[in-house]
Formats: C-alpha cells, sequence, structure tokens
C-alpha cells in the first residue's frame, strides 16, 4: 500500500489512550497511522558508539558510556533528607565522573558499588572534575539504545520519546505491512533513492546517520516532486499578448480616490487585469510591503470581474480582518452600487441563510470572509475571481483544494510577507509574482528605536508627548497573562501599569480571548480616536489599519520573529505623520537576536529584511514559514535542499510536459499520492 492510504485514526492503535490519542490530535497535528509515521525526528542521537569523557570534542558534552560504580557521598543541606546522593563511577576510559542524584536518592539502592550499567549523560566540568546532573541509567546495552541512532522527536503533553518510539514501533512491526513506492521506478535508479518502505523504516530506526541522510534525501525529495506535480498541474498559466482595458466602475473609485495610486500599484494593476482577462486562471501572488496599498488594489481589480457580472471572494485570515476589510470595502465600493455580503462562521441562523440564498442567486457581488467562504453550504452563481489575503497563513494544501472546487476560478495571493528570492524562484514556480515596492506618496520611513530595558521610562515620557498632539499607540507584549514564570512582562499586568503612567488617556486592552464582536468595538473607538492607546498582543499584527496610530512598542522584542516585527511595526507609518517604533530588549541578547534587532533598526523595507531573515537563520526555517502552513514540508528543507527542490522543479516539469493527466502506467502512482493528499 501506498504511505497516503494507512488513514486507521490514531485512536485504534494498540496502546495508545483517550489522553495520548488527543495530545497527538492537538500537539503534533498526528490524527492517522500514516500522519505518525510521516513525523519527521526534529533530531537523531547518534549512539553508535560508546564515547567516554576523554573522547569529547570542543563543544560537546554527551557521552554514552558504560560506567562501573565506585563509591557514595551526599553534599549539602543539614539534615539527611535535604542532602542530596553524590555517585562516584569510573567510565570506560577510567576517568571518574560524579554523578549528582538531584531529588534521586532512591539510586543509592539502585547503583551499589561495583556494578556495572550504561549511561547517557552530559557532562561538564567544575573544579576540574567531571560531572552530570542529566543522565539516565540503563541495565543493558540494548536498553541504553547503544549501537543505534535514536530518532528525537517534536513532543507535547503526555507523548514522551519513549511512548512516541513505541507507537511508531507497534505500527511498523505489523508483518503485512509493507510501503510501495511513490515515484517512478526510474527515477530511484536516476538519483540513487531507497524504495519508499526501506526509507520510512529507516528514518524513525536507522542504524547509522548515513541510512539517515539517505532516508531524508529519498523522503524530501519525494515529498517535494509530489507538491511540484500538484502545483503544476493545476496551473494553467499563458502570459497573454492583449492589453485590457479599465472597466468604467474602476475608472470610477480610481477618480474618487483623494490620491493618485503609485507607479507599482499601477503596474501590478495592469498585470493582474490581463491575467483577469485571460481564458486561463490566474494564480498571482501581490507581494508589497506592510501598508504599500495592496488591499486598494485587491478592490480595484474585483471591480473589473464584477463589470463582467462575476462574483469574487475576498478571503481574510481572522474574523476581526475579515470584518476591517468588509467595512473598508462597504466605504469604497458601496457607493458604486456594489453589493457585499460579510461570511464568518460566526453569522449565524437567518441572516445566515438570507446571505447564502443571495449568493446563490448572484445578488451578491463580492462575499468578503474568513475560510468559512469556502464551507460546503456556501454556494456562488459565478465565483470567478478569489482574493486570499495574508496567504502565508493558508497553507499551500489549503490552494489545492480551493482551486479544485468546480470550475476554477482566477486567484489572487497577497502577502506582505516577501518570500526571499531563492525561494520565489523554486518553489513557487507555479505563481505569477507582482511586487509593490513603491510606498505612497508622503509616507515617512518610521524611525526605529532599540531600548535597554532599564531605560523604558524615557521612552513612556516620549510616548506622551505624542498622546499630546492627539496621536494613537499600541503597546505589544508576547503574553496574555504571565504564569508565573517567565518574568516576561505581559498585556494584563501592563494594562493596569500603563494606566498608572498615563492617567486619564483612554486605553482598551486586546488579545485572542476578547471576544470579536468586542474587539471590533474596540477598533472601531480607535479609529474614532476615542481611545489613545491599545494593549495588546501580536493579533494586531496583519492589516489593522489605523491612520493616526504613530507610536509601536514591542517589548520582549527579542521573543518576535523578524517577520512578526515587521508586520507589528507595519501598523504605523500609516499615513503623512512621523511614525516610531521603539523595541525593547534584555540586556543578555543572543548574538542571533542582536542581529536581528539590528535588522530592524536598519531596514524598514520588508523585501530586505525576509532575505535577511534567512540569511540570519541559515539552515533554519525561513519567517516561521514551516509552522504557519506557508509550506507545509515534513522533510524538505527549503533552505537546505535547495538542489532538491531544483531536482524536483525539473522532473515534475518533464512528468507535466508529457502526462499532465498522470494517465501513464508509470505515472500511476503520482496521481493516486496526489488525490489522496490534496
Ligand atoms: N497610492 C496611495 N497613496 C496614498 N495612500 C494610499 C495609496 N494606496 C493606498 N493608500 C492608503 O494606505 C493605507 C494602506 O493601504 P492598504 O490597506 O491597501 O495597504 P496594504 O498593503 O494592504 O497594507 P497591509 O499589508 O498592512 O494590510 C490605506 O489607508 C489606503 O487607503
Amino acid at each position: 500500500m501506498f504511505l497516503s492510504e494507512l488513514t486507521t485514526p490514531i485512536e485504534r492503535l494498540q496502546g495508545v489512550g483517550k489522553v495520548r490519542a488527543n495530545d497527538y490530535h492537538t500537539k503534533l497535528g498526528v490524527d492517522t497511522f500514516k500522519d505518525l509515521l510521516a513525523l519527521s525526528p526534529r533530531a537523531y542521537e547518534d549512539r553508535t558508539k560508546l564515547t567516554s569523557v576523554k573522547d569529547l570534542k570542543a563543544g560537546e558534552n554527551v557521552i554514552n558510556t558504560k560506567i562501573k560504580v565506585q563509591s557514595h557521598t551526599y553534599f549539602g543541606g543539614f539534615k539527611k533528607n535535604e542532602r542530596t546522593l553524590k555517585v562516584i563511577v569510573q567510565d570506560l576510559s577510567g576517568t571518574r565522573i560524579s554523578l549528582l542524584c538531584f531529588g534521586r536518592s532512591f539510586l543509592e539502592k539502585t547503583l551499589q558499588a561495583g556494578s556495572v550499567w550504561f549511561i547517557n549523560a552530559t557532562v561538564n566540568q567544575w573544579n576540574g572534575e567531571w560531572q552530570s546532573s542529566a543522565f539516565s541509567v540503563y541495565r543493558t546495552q540494548e536498553e541504553a539504545g547503544l549501537g543505534r541512532v535514536i530518532p528525537i522527536y517534536p513532543m507535547g503533553g503526555s507523548l514522551t520519546q519513549k511512548s512516541i518510539r513505541k507507537d511508531i514501533n507497534t505500527i511498523l512491526s505489523n508483518k503485512y505491512l509493507t510501503f510501495d513506492d511513490e515515484l517512478p521506478a526510474r527515477l530511484y535508479e536516476k538519483y540513487g533513492l531507497m524504495h519508499t518502505d526501506s526509507a520510512i523504516r529507516l528514518m524513525h530506526m536507522p542504524r547509522s546517520m548515513e541510512e539517515v541522510r539517505a532516508s531524508k534525501r529519498t523522503l524530501a525529495l519525494t515529498e517535494l516532486l509530489l507538491m511540484e506535480i500538484a502545483l503544476m498541474r493545476q496551473s494553467s498559466y499563458e502570459k497573454s499578448n492583449k492589453k485590457s482595458t479599465i472597466s468604467d466602475i474602476e475608472k470610477k473609485l480610481i477618480s474618487t480616490l483623494p490620491f493618485s495610486l503609485t507607479k507599482d500599484q499601477i503596474k501590478s494593476l495592469s498585470e493582474i487585469r490581463n491575467d483577469l482577462d485571460n481564458q486561463k486562471s490566474m494564480n498571482r501572488l501581490l507581494q508589497g510591503d506592510v501598508g504599500s496599498g495592496k488591499t486598494l488594489i485587491a478592490w480595484i481589480s474585483s471591480l473589473h470581474e464584477i463589470a463582467k457580472g462575476h462574483q469574487v471572494a475576498f478571503m481574510a485570515p481572522t474574523e476581526l480582518l475579515a470584518r476591517q476589510h468588509a467595512e473598508k470595502a462597504a466605504e469604497l465600493l458601496e457607493p458604486l452600487g456594489v453589493k457585499i455580503a460579510f461570511i464568518t462562521g460566526d453569522v449565524k441562523g437567518k441572516g445566515r441563510k438570507y446571505l447564502l440564498e443571495a449568493l446563490k442567486n448572484g445578488e451578491v457581488d463580492i462575499a468578503i470572509g474568513t475560510h468559512a467562504l469556502f464551507s460546503k453550504d456556501v454556494v456562488f452563481k459565478n465565483l470567478r475571481y478569489v482574493i486570499i489575503d495574508e496567504q502565508h497563513r493558508f497553507g499551500v494544501e489549503q490552494r489545492l483544494a480551493l482551486t479544485s472546487k468546480g470550475e476554477i476560478p482566477h486567484l489572487l495571493l497577497m502577502t506582505a510577507t516577501p518570500i526571499p528570492r531563492t525561494l520565489a524562484l523554486t518553489m513557487f514556480s507555479d505563481l505569477q509574482v507582482s511586487s509593490i515596492h513603491t510606498m505612497p506618496q508622503g509616507r515617512k520611513p518610521i524611525t526605529t528605536y532599540l531600548v535597554k530595558e532599564e531605560n523604558r521610562e524615557k521612552m513612556y515620557q516620549t510616548i506622551a508627548v505624542e498622546f499630546k498632539r492627539g496621536h494613537q499607540a499600541y503597546f505589544v507584549y508576547p503574553r496574555i497573562e504571565d504564569e508565573g514564570d517567565s518574568g516576561l512582562r505581559d498585556v494584563k499586568n501592563m494594562f493596569t501599569y500603563l494606566q498608572k503612567e498615563y492617567p486619564n488617556i483612554p486605553s482598551a486592552l486586546i488579545h485572542s480571548k476578547v471576544p470579536e464582536d468586542e474587539k471590533m468595538q474596540i477598533l472601531t473607538d480607535f479609529r474614532a480616536k476615542k481611545i489613545s492607546y491599545l494593549v495588546a498582543t501580536s493579533v494586531i499584527e496583519v492589516g489593522i489599519d489605523i491612520p493616526m496610530a504613530t507610536c509601536m512598542v514591542i517589548e520582549h522584542a527579542e521573543r518576535f520573529g523578524l517577520a512578526a516585527l515587521h508586520q507589528l511595526r507595519g501598523r504605523v507609518g500609516r499615513s503623512d505623520l512621523q511614525s516610531y517604533c521603539f523595541l525593547v530588549y534584555s540586556s543578555s541578547l543572543s548574538d542571533d537576536s542582536k542581529a536581528r534587532l539590528r535588522v530592524m533598526k536598519e531596514s524598514t523595507d520588508g523585501f530586505y529584511i525576509a532575505e535577511k531573515d534567512l540569511e540570519i537563520r541559515g539552515p533554519g526555517e525561513i519567517a516561521g514559514a514551516k509552522q504557519s502552513g506557508f509550506l507545509k514540508l515534513r522533510y524538505a528543507s527549503l533552505v537546505n535542499d535547495i538542489d532538491l527542490i531544483e531536482i524536483a522543479k525539473k522532473e515534475a516539469l518533464e512528468i507535466i510536459r508529457t502526462d499532465k493527466g498522470l494517465i501513464s502506467t508509470e505515472n500511476y502512482m503520482l496521481r493516486i499520492n496526489i488525490e489522496q493528499e490534496g
């Protein structure tokens, strides 16, 4: 069978109870046997050889060794039950190591003098003595996993390394289970790949790091190739040479704007129009910095389709943003006679029924909402254009699911987190890209200050001056409330603190737990200047557009990624007023965090920041792309596997060129796997 066909729910696995199943679903996104087998270890520990402290190289501190217990002593405290057990042992090389058994006095009975054990320990040197307080002891070499390479999985809740390994083993030990190859036979030979069955088994139970590398390479190339083919299959882009004309209704909107469009806005709009007038469906990414005027382009281009009698769907990542967009659209488009509907999961009952009828009958021109727009009961009469805001929140998979709905509509994805060039060139080969580099005229670059924690007071005073000028501010913190141990400032406590700092200045608290209606009311009041500042978590990260807000304070700035910092900063500087961003950091910063904050101070250009992000993170993943489902890759790395990405692209192109329907026997498995995953 193919791995994608192993869809048995995880709760049916022997030994997995309710709690563990629930943790699999919620912590790891594992719902089926297939998902568990596809769970890629986040690291491997090489325990193939016994190592003594003498074998440690600079920077290493983990040993797997055989020990002989010498003696016991106790240290610290006055009474016996307050003292800590110290077990003196000798490792393979005869070196003395002290095992410090904090809270583990019971080991005195187990680790008897003269007995022999295997240990896995993290060691360090203290006053010339080797010590370890983080160690595990095993009776046999087998139990210690020695002679093997141990996979380390992502964990969560009740799931431990041991339980995950055991569950994977339970599935793989079914002797009737074998996995068929997912790629055409010739590719295995051409690229020296393992068979799928071996690759899956060796990913979880490798005997050497060489096997880890070989299995990863196979699984990564398989994954990339399936994704490239799936994307290319549904892409039917053909550049049109025809120049489109601007409809009257578009002209009308443009003429009512109190400003003129920027050069890049005009260019993007014309690229989109040309695509919209093409027979083939558009698949275009509109990338532009925060506040560069992308959403406006979305509305104008919607009119191009509405003028033809077509319907448009506009999807935002959160209800809050969907509502804000709906309000803005109403202001801009309703005077032109455009009929707008707002649809989210929260619109229920009679109102929903009425809206759905109107959509079905074609009485609505634009439906604005969250992903609820694409639930089964939402039927359009004539949907021809879909716009997705902040596309990094929607994975490639949703993109595929969306366009597989009947007649393929034109698709415009908008993002304010530009994609580094290398990635755009490779992974997004199926997308056409329009970029807005120029900012609207009159915008002053935001001034960014890096503020040491101890200088916060001065910063609060500077902001007080802005309040006096009638300007507004955001204060952002990483947490809603402190759970007692983090030492981080949190939204709730700081709300109280700032009220004392700024007596008589109206403020509001906004975070994910505030009900949607309340959030909306707060934003309406903020826009109407009834509120001067918001104390918030990163819920305000995307899309909120309040022109009079000129100050953005982000405390514990080192806790946020570059993309998030850039998005947050983009909430100010949205008018011709001078705006300021204060990044407050703690004095104990890692080199990476320092480099990131420096980039923020140096530049306000999202394109530059995206490239730097990739550079600083090096072999890591970019801009939270993996986590956010931008590209949900399990095995391949966008940074390390550029060579595989290129192979996948080349082979996928060839396959699509010769057999787009994937109907040949050789390509049969590709079709099955793509359809299963889709
Ligand atoms: N050419 C322009 N000149 C002046 N103001 C503009 C121009 N284009 C758009 N704006 C205004 O700038 C603000 C931001 O525009 P818009 O919301 O379209 O940007 P965006 O790129 O979608 O922003 P974000 O990424 O933050 O969602 C809006 O108030 C909009 O009316």
